[in-house]
């Protein structure tokens, strides 16, 4: 693959208390690449896309997004240079409609430096985007308040006001949880998309088959560490791997063999 680098994350470390959450944990992610983020509960992967997005500081260690150090930065500088990121608890605003959800993100400094001038039909933008992730337009589902909508909806929400932004990285945490599988199998192709348009995509995930489908590469976290760095297939056979998630799930580890290939 022979993409530009967008993301340079160097023994970026936080401690809580006496929990390092994340320990010195270094990668690289380039354009039109798919990251997985995997690990047991309690791993850090959470606080690592705190991080990146600055929701919290770290205690050491850097991040380098296209080319500048941005760690410093706040979250609200950081979204503006382009990077997005959706929550694994989402949290919208339950009275309002779904496609009314999306403002926040028409209205950042971001989308208006995009638009210009020219703010144009913002309701008319945020329902192509919802339907871009799936709201089917003629069921009128994005005008119903999104306290009525089931959780499948609410992830497409949280992806479209990711979306919204156009983001160089997105980060997805837990897209997939609480989904059925025809569920993430139809999300799947919107993220292929992102992907195809150049974005870096870091999807934290614990349905493993699924991102494996999508993801180019994985990380695992261990105890705030990163244990191991490769191609889905060869990382699962890793035996420090299979280790981390003795205890925790093992039973799930999808194996070569088991619909993952090695191409
Ligand atoms: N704000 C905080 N204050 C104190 N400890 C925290 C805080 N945030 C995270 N931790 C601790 O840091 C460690 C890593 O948590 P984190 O949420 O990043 O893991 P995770 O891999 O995302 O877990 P999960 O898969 O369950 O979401 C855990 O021990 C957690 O309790």
């Amino acid at each position: 693959m022979t993409g530009r680098p967008v993301l340079q994350v160097t023994d970026l470390s936080k401690s809580f208390g006496g929990i390092r959450a994340v320990d010195t944990v270094s990668f690289r992610l380039q354009e039109n690449e798919i990251l997985g983020v995997i690990g047991p509960n309690g791993s850090g992967k959470t606080t690592l896309a705190n991080l990146i997005t600055r929701f919290v500081r770290p205690s050491a260690g850097s991040v380098h997004f296209m080319g500048r150090p941005i760690h410093h930065l706040p979250a609200h500088k950081i979204v503006r240079l382009g990077i997005a990121r959706t929550f694994q608890m989402v949290r919208p605003f339950y009275r309002l409609p779904a496609y009314k959800n999306m403002i926040v993100s028409l209205y950042s400094p971001r989308v208006t430096g995009f638009l210009g001038g020219r703010c144009g039909n913002r309701s008319a933008v945020a329902l192509d985007l919802l339907e871009e992730v799936g709201f089917e337009r003629d069921a009128r589902v994005a005008y119903q308040d999104a306290g009525g909508l089931p959780q499948g909806y609410l992830k497409r929400l949280e992806l479209a006001k990711a979306i919204a932004l156009r983001p160089r990285l997105i980060i997805l945490d837990e897209l997939f949880s609480g989904l059925s599988l025809a569920e993430v199998t139809s999300l799947t192709p919107i993220i292929e998309k992102l992907r195809q348009q150049g974005k870096a995509i870091i999807m934290i995930e614990h349905r493993l088959k699924e991102l494996f489908k999508i993801a180019d590469r994985v990380i695992v976290m261990d105890n705030g560490r990163k244990i191991a760095d490769g191609r889905c297939p060869a990382v699962m056979a890793d035996q420090t791997v299979q280790n981390a998630y003795l205890g925790a799930d093992c039973e799930s580890l999808p194996r070569p063999g088991n619909g993952i290939s090695d191409d």
